[in-house]
């Protein structure tokens, strides 16, 4: 192989209870990404039994003369190929298949739950019901892994209550850069747990994570209101996320919110909601905002147990009452606890059986601050946007105070920001404003309206190329990040995928 800094005998010789594969559909699978723009071939694939397995192989390639690249690949839901490496070997932790679970075990008694890194949400999930318990907090779809959203933060609706998924860990089992696997926690090698959380896999390789569970809940009562105002959209939101002290029966359990800039509401791929039992098209509400034909809906959430059914209404009105949506925009529907967590997954069944799933991602999430959140909505939703959106583009709020500032993550430096998701695809279909390229385009016109205005955002899920972006990116955390890399990889063999440092072997043929 052109290229190769390893010796592919020394591999082949590893004593492994899993799979070393070099076939090619393995090698293909782990070449590419969700977010269809990327691309890069490693030289083998491990499909690791334990995580003996991934220690053994990192060790062989920290020891080795040469050295060699080491990717995790959880379920390869990355947009910028984060989780590839060219000519190294990339870990299979997930093999992607749900109802393939490992070794799950629940501790009922300290309410709990001990998973594979590789392990997916939604098996995750499915093994907790079966005793009535469920994690905390989740993303808006399932299908990805616990070591890869572990190693970004882990968000939704839930967040503001909760925290992000990296603040319900109890313990982790990681393989450094070195090769050695260690227990971690906020009692024994806690440097490292809170280097790996929202860590991007630059510290180790997440092989077992110890997840925090509640009484799972039965139903959802599942609400949607409109607004034309922008600032009554986000005064609602934020007094909705300020209620996060109070009991269960005063506040909701999920604020998530949308922006529609599109003519109607059913273009967009997770509003199936609307339809068809409540067809929605803007020009029916005869708006008269603040913001031409761009409205923001508020998505809202409460549990509840078939034996609360009667309090439910009572509870939702109470807190609908103080709110300033659009009069007569309020669509309610109820379901099981299970259908809401895994939403995200029907309209992926749609997209795919219309041929639409597997197409190039250009998506962009920020962290906005509060403060800045309303120039933002200006200059961007109203304006940068224009009339299209080509995907749903999510904005809600979180507290900062249920993040926790020792994790690798970084936020804005405010009490609350926001999640801004632009979650769009590139079609190939003659349509100029639907191309990759026009959509990458009106990204890179977003970060420069953000740096112009000032705008002191930080990237979820970032994607950068040069080091110095990642030194201004992290900010004041950079020298801790930093130390923390030379501790914990000091060979830089860990996930170079995410380009933060170039490997101290042979960096030319290295995925940069
Ligand atoms: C349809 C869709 C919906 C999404 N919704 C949300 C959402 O609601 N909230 C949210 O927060 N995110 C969301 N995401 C983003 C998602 O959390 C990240 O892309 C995450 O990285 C995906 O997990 P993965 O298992 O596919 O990771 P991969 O893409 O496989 O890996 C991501 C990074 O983590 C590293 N990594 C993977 N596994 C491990 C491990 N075990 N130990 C250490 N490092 C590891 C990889 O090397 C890579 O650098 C969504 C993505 C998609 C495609």
């Amino acid at each position: 192989t052109v290229g190769l800094t390893l010796d592919p005998t020394e591999l082949l010789r590893l004593e492994l209870k899993g799979q070393l594969s070099l076939d090619p559909s393995d090698v293909e699978t782990a070449s590419v990404d969700f977010g269809r723009m990327h691309r890069a071939e490693p030289w083998g694939v491990l499909h690791p039994a334990t995580g003996a397995d991934v220690s053994r192989l990192v060790k062989s390639a920290y020891e080795s003369t040469h050295g060699f690249a080491v990717s995790a690949r959880g379920h390869g839901h990355s947009i910028n190929g984060q989780a590839m490496t060219a000519n190294g070997v990339v870990v299979q932790m997930s093999d992607g298949k749900p109802g393939m679970q490992r070794n799950i075990v629940v501790s009922q008694e300290s309410m709990y739950v001990d998973v594979w890194g590789g392990e997916l949400w939604i098996d995750v999930l499915s093994s907790t019901l079966e005793y009535g318990l469920a994690p905390k907090s989740w993303t808006d779809y399932l299908y990805l892994s616990v070591g890869g959203t572990l190693s970004n933060a882990g968000i939704s609706g839930q967040a503001f209550n909760h925290g992000p998924q990296i603040t319900n860990v109890f313990e982790l089992d990681v393989v450094t850069g070195k090769g050695e696997e260690l227990t971690c926690s906020e009692e024994s090698n806690s440097e490292l747990f809170h280097a790996a959380l929202g860590g991007l896999g630059q510290f180790g390789i997440i092989t077992r994570a110890r997840i925090a569970l509640e009484p799972a809940p039965q139903m959802v009562r599942w609400i949607r209101v409109l607004y034309s105002n922008f600032s009554a959209f986000t005064h609602d939101q934020e007094y909705l996320i300020s209620l996060h002290g109070h009991q269960d029966s005063q506040k909701f359990d999920y604020v998530e919110g949308f922006v529609i800039v599109d003519e109607g509401l059913i273009n967009n791929w997770r509003s199936s909601f609307f339809s068809p039992k409540n067809p929605v098209k803007i020009s029916s509400l005869n708006v008269n905002g603040d913001g031409g034909s761009v409205l923001y809906c508020l998505e809202v959430t409460k549990n509840y147990r078939e034996s609360d059914a009667d309090t439910i209404d009572q509870e939702v009105e109470a807190l609908l009452k103080k709110l300033h949506f659009i009069p007569n925009t309020v669509f309610t529907t109820d379901l099981p606890y299970v259908d809401f967590l895994d939403r995200v997954h029907k309209a992926e069944l749609k997209l795919r059986s219309k041929g639409l799933w597997e197409v190039p991602h250009p998506w962009l999430n920020l962290f906005v601050p509060k403060s800045q959140i309303a120039e933002f909505d200006r200059g961007v939703f109203k304006g940068i946007l224009g009339n299209k959106a080509s995907g749903p583009i999510l904005i809600y709020p979180m507290n900062k105070n249920k993040w926790d500032n020792r994790t690798s993550v970084v936020t804005p430096d405010e009490d609350v920001f926001y999640l801004v998701a632009l979650l769009r695809s590139a079609l190939d279909n003659g349509e100029e404003t639907q191309t990759l390229e026009y959509m990458s385009d009106q990204n890179r016109r977003i970060l420069k309206f953000c740096k112009d205005a000032g705008i002191k955002m930080k990237q979820y899920l970032p994607h950068y190329t040069t080091q110095q972006e990642w030194i201004e990116h992290y900010g004041e955390k950079w020298t801790q990040f930093y130390r923390r890399k030379m501790e914990f990889d000091p060979r830089h063999i860990l996930s170079t995928g995410q380009r933060i440092f170039k490997p101290s072997f042979n960096p030319s043929s290295a995925s940069w």
